[in-house]
């Protein structure tokens, strides 16, 4: 297990970590989203000891995280560090040695080579290929040598959605497989849709944590989605705070989630059949927005 507790880390007067507390379970696929400038890489550098100090405590398994072998984890950063001028395979090999790889052969080279579906080839020159197949190259780098943990900082960066989905089901497949993974983003979307916990920086602080149904249940259900063909403008009342229409959906912001009720009630009385209705909590994205928007 990782464990962060109470980190701060400054860099003259701007506190990019700001008290950090939160713990990581293994075999977790866990999410730290943030606006730019939230403190997501500074976290990570913090989690790969690259600073020479910071404030509070890291430790993985009670150790700190550098003291674990080299083969133990795995790392994408922010800035990609490929060498232009190999080719793609020297590339992978030189990565699965340095991370104690004790053996690649040529079929699994290309196995792992054509899971990513990079668009060149393995004896291409790294600089021949597009920034989104270096990318993929670099993600590949990271995850050949199966290490017990990851880091992917914004390893969706540059993708085009094909490949943000492609990545996305590599991600899931290697974690299924027992690796913990960490990785940033700044859309809710790619983290919604991939991880089982994930906390929220803003302004180096965490003001979001827990799994993405824990967070979205917080939350009041205070929108109704209803479907009719009907006008449903006879509703509005003191109740209601927005009442919208798109076609034949309906959107109304209530004041009291319980309200739901009686409007359900009130639309089965008047004109019968609801097609649909639906009162879930916010989105993670729009939970999100709204935290971009909060004062911290
Ligand atoms: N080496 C540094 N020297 C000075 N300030 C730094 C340094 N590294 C980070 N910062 C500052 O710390 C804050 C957090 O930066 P960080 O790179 O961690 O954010 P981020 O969430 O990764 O942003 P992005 O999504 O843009 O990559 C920013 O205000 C940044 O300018």
């Amino acid at each position: 297990m990782l464990k962060v507790n109470n980190v701060t880390k400054s860099f003259g007067d701007v506190t990019a970590l700001d008290h950090v507390t939160f713990e990581v379970g293994d075999g977790e696929l866990f999410g730290v989203i943030g606006q730019n400038g939230a403190g997501k890489s500074t976290l990570f550098r913090c989690i790969m000891d690259f600073y020479s100090k910071y404030d509070g405590e890291i430790t993985y398994n009670d150790k700190k995280f550098s003291k674990l072998a080299l083969e133990k984890i795995g790392f994408l950063p922010e800035e990609r560090s490929l060498d232009p001028k190999r080719k793609v395979e020297d590339q992978i090999r030189y990565f699965a040695k340095l991370n104690k790889m004790k053996f690649l052969s040529d079929t699994k080279l290309k196995e792992w080579f054509d899971y990513f579906e990079i668009d060149g080839k393995l004896s291409s020159k790294i600089k021949e290929l597009s920034k989104g197949n270096q990318q993929k190259v670099q993600l590949l780098c990271s995850l050949i040598y199966k290490p017990e943990f990851v880091i992917l900082d914004e390893p969706f960066s540059g993708l085009d959605p094909y490949n943000i989905r492609l990545l996305q089901s590599i991600i899931k497949d290697i974690n299924k497989e027992g690796t913990t993974i960490m990785f940033s983003s700044h859309n809710m979307e790619n983290v919604e849709s991939l991880c089982n916990k994930l906390i929220m920086l803003k302004k180096g602080k965490i003001v979001l944590n827990g799994s993405p149904s824990e967070i979205r249940n917080s939350y009041e259900r205070k929108k109704l989605i209803v479907e009719s063909d009907k006008d449903l403008f006879f509703l509005n009342d003191e109740n209601i705070e927005i009442l919208s229409q798109d076609g034949n959906m309906w959107t109304f912001i209530l004041k009291d989630e319980d309200y739901a009720k009686v409007i359900f009630r009130k639309i089965v009385d008047e004109i019968g059949f609801v097609p649909y209705f639906d009162q879930s909590p916010p989105s993670l994205n729009e939970i999100f927005a709204r935290k971009v928007k909060e004062n911290v």
